[in-house]
C-alpha cells in the first residue's frame, strides 16, 4: 500500500525534528536521495554521467536548498551543473555548497529569461527545485515565464533531457493535486519521507511522472495518510478465494439492473466483468430483449422481468446503460438502494438516487456526471467550500476536493473515473488507482468496472474480518471494495492493451489471469501451482 500526506501533515512530522536542530541532516538526507535518483535515471537510460549537465531550477526555500545540495552532489561525480535562482536568492548554505563544487549560478531575470531558457532546454537533466511543500499558489513572474517556455519546448519534442521534479512539481498543490499552470511536467518524482497527496490525484499526477519516495527518517511520526492507494500485493491479500467447501450462493450472488432498448450492450458487458470477477452467481434484471442478448451472450447469467424484492442477492449493480426513459429500470435501481444492500450506482442511476444515501452505495461518475451530480446537490448548506455549481473542467481540475465533497454530501461512497481514479468514503478514507492504461478509456470499460465492484461487492461485502485483518476500518470498507476494484481493472486492462487498442469485452477477459497472477504474491514460492514465475501485466 502507498501512503500520502498532505504538506501540511509532512510539515507536522519534521516538526520535533527540526525543533532537535536536525533541519539539516534532513536536507542531507533528502539531497542525497535525490542526486542518487538522478543518477539512477541516466545509468537506466545509458547515458553517460561524467559530463552529464544538469540545470537546477532553485527557488528560495527548502526545497530550491535540496536542489543546490543534490547539484553539488552531482558536480562532484562529474557533472556539469547550473543554477538557475528564481527568485533572486537561495538556502545560503546550499547555494555556499553548490558554488564550492564549481557550479556556475544565473540570477533570473525578465531580460535573460529566453536566453537561460534555451540554456536548461539544452541539459541532460532539469531538477525542478523552485516550489515544494511551503508554496502558495503557482509560478509567478519570470519563474512562470522561463516555465512556460520549458513546457512549450517539451511539447514540441525539443527538450531532450530528464525532468526530476524535487518533491513535487512546482505549482502542484501538495495537499490537493490542483495544478497551478504552468508546471513543468517532469518524468520522475523524487519525494521526501512519503508521497504528497497531490502527485496521486489529477492534475496533478497529469504532471509527476514516476514517482519515487527517498525516506528521510521522520516516517515513524507520520499520522494518519491522507490517501492510500493499494498496489498488487495488497490485492493478493484482499481478493477473496473460494474455499473447498464454498458454493455458488455462499460466494457472492450479485443482481445486475442495466442496459436499455438503446444501450442494451452495457448490460452484457457488466455481466461479462461481474463474471469475470468471481461473482458465485449474476442475476439479471431488465427488459426482455435485453435479457435475450445477455443469455447469448453470458449464458451463465440468470435472467428475469422480476422485481428487486423477489430476486435473491448479496449485492447490486444498477444504472449502467439506462436512461431517463428507463421508468422500470429506475423504480428497480431505487428498489435496489432502498434494499440496504451494498449497491454499484452507475450512469443512468446516479440521476435518479435520492440525494442523501449511505457508505454502502457506491457512486461511479467520470468527471462530467459528477459535476451535474454536485449541480444538483448544489442547493445544500453544506457547500462552503466549493463552487457551488462545478462544471466539468472544474471538477477535472480538483478532482479530491470534487470527490470529496460528493462523499460528504451524498454520504455514499463516490469512485470518480478518470486516468486517476479517486475513491471518497463519506467518512473521508481516500484511495487514489491509476494501474491500467489510457487505450482503457473506450466504450464499455467503465460497464466492466461496474461488474467487476459488483462482483467484489457480492463477495466481500460481509467480510469484515478480512478488512479489520487488514487495517482497513470495517466502516471503510466500501471504499476500499470500491478501490480494489478499480486497481483490478486496470491492470486488466493494461494486460490486455500490452500497449496497444484495447475493447472493453478484452478487459473482462483478461482479469482471472490478472487475478491469478496477483493471488500468487501471497503465497510462499513452494506453493505456486507450477514452476512458472508469472510477472505481473
Ligand atoms: N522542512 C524540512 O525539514 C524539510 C524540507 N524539505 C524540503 O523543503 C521543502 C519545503 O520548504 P519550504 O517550507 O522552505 O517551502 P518551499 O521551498 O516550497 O518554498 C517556500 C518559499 O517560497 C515562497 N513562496 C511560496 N509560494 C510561492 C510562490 N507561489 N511563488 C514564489 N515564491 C513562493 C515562500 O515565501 C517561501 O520563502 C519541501 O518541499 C522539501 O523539498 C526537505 O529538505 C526535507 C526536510
Ligand atoms: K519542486
Amino acid at each position: 500500500m502507498i501512503s500520502a500526506y498532505t504538506g501540511t501533515q509532512i510539515r507536522a512530522a519534521e516538526q520535533p525534528f527540526l525543533a532537535a536542530g536536525m533541519g539539516d541532516v534532513l536536507m542531507q538526507r533528502a539531497s542525497h536521495g535525490l542526486a542518487n535518483a538522478v543518477v539512477r535515471e541516466l545509468q537506466a537510460r545509458s547515458r553517460r554521467l561524467y559530463g552529464a549537465s544538469v540545470a537546477v531550477l532553485a527557488g528560495k526555500g527548502n526545497n530550491g536548498g535540496d536542489g543546490l545540495f543534490a547539484a553539488s552532489f552531482l558536480a562532484a561525480r562529474g557533472m556539469r551543473t547550473t543554477a538557475i535562482l528564481t527568485a533572486g536568492t537561495a538556502h545560503a548554505e546550499a547555494l555556499a555548497a553548490f558554488e564550492r563544487a564549481g557550479g556556475r549560478v544565473h540570477l533570473l531575470a525578465d531580460s535573460n529569461a529566453s536566453q537561460l531558457a534555451a540554456h536548461v532546454a539544452g541539459a541532460d537533466v532539469v531538477i525542478d527545485a523552485i516550489l515544494g511543500t511551503g508554496a502558495r499558489g503557482g509560478l509567478r513572474g519570470a519563474a512562470a515565464g522561463l516555465v512556460r517556455g520549458l513546457s512549450r519546448g517539451r511539447l514540441a519534442s525539443g527538450m531532450p533531457g530528464i525532468v526530476v521534479a524535487c518533491d513535487i512539481p512546482s505549482g502542484v498543490d501538495a495537499d490537493t493535486g490542483e495544478a497551478h499552470a504552468p508546471v513543468l511536467s517532469a518524468d520522475l518524482t523524487v519525494t521526501f519521507a512519503a508521497a504528497k497527496v497531490g502527485l496521486l490525484a489529477d492534475p496533478g499526477a497529469d504532471h509527476a511522472g514516476r514517482i519515487h519516495v527517498v525516506p528521510i527518517g521522520i516516517e515513524d511520526e507520520l499520522p494518519w495518510p491522507a490517501i492510500r492507494r493499494f498496489e498488487p500485493v495488497d490485492l493478493a491479500r484482499l481478493l477473496p478465494q473460494p474455499g473447498r467447501r464454498s458454493h455458488k450462493y455462499s460466494r457472492g450472488v450479485l443482481g445486475v439492473v442495466a442496459g436499455s432498448a438503446d444501450y442494451p450492450g452495457a448490460a452484457v458487458l457488466a455481466c461479462r466483468g461481474a463474471l469475470a470477477a468471481g461473482a458465485g452467481m449474476v442475476r439479471y434484471l431488465g427488459p426482455p430483449e435485453v435479457a435475450d442478448l445477455v443469455r447469448q451472450s453470458c449464458p451463465e447469467v440468470v435472467c428475469s422481468t422480476g422485481s428487486v424484492a423477489e430476486t435473491h442477492v448479496q449485492a447490486w449493480l444498477v444504472g449502467s446503460g439506462m436512461g431517463p426513459g428507463d421508468t422500470e429500470q429506475l423504480r428497480r435501481a431505487r428498489d435496489a438502494v432502498e434494499s440496504g444492500l451494498p449497491v454499484i450506482a452507475d450512469a443512468g442511476a446516479l440521476p435518479a438516487l435520492p440525494a442523501v444515501l449511505a457508505p454502502q452505495v457506491i457512486l461511479t461518475p467520470h468527471a462530467g456526471e459528477l459535476a451535474v451530480l454536485l449541480q444538483r446537490l448544489a442547493s445544500s448548506p453544506d457547500s462552503p467550500d466549493f463552487d457551488p455549481a462545478p462544471d466539468r473542467t472544474a471538477v477535472e481540475s480538483s478532482t479530491l476536493g470534487a470527490a470529496r465533497h460528493a462523499a460528504v454530501l451524498t454520504e455514499a461512497t463516490v469512485l470518480l473515473k478518470g486516468a486517476t481514479t479517486l475513491v471518497a468514503s463519506p467518512f473521508q478514507d481516500f484511495y487514489s488507482q491509476a494501474d491500467g492504461t489510457a487505450w482503457l478509456a473506450t466504450a464499455g470499460s467503465g460497464d466492466v468496472l461496474a461488474g467487476i465492484i459488483g462482483a467484489l461487492l457480492a463477495q466481500l461485502g460481509s467480510d469484515v474480518g478480512r478488512f479489520r485483518d487488514a487495517g482497513i476500518d470495517p466502516d471503510e470498507r466500501w471504499a476500499a471494495i470500491a478501490a480494489l476494484g478499480a486497481s483490478l481493472h486496470g491492470l486488466a486492462g493494461a494486460a490486455a492493451s500490452g500497449g496497444g487498442p484495447l475493447t472493453a469485452g478484452r478487459i473482462s477477459d483478461a482479469v482471472p489471469d490478472v487475478w491469478y497472477k496477483v493471488s500468487l504474491l501471497s503465497k510462499p514460492a513452494g506453493r505456486k501451482r507450477n514452476s512458472h514465475t508469472h510477472p505481473l501485466p
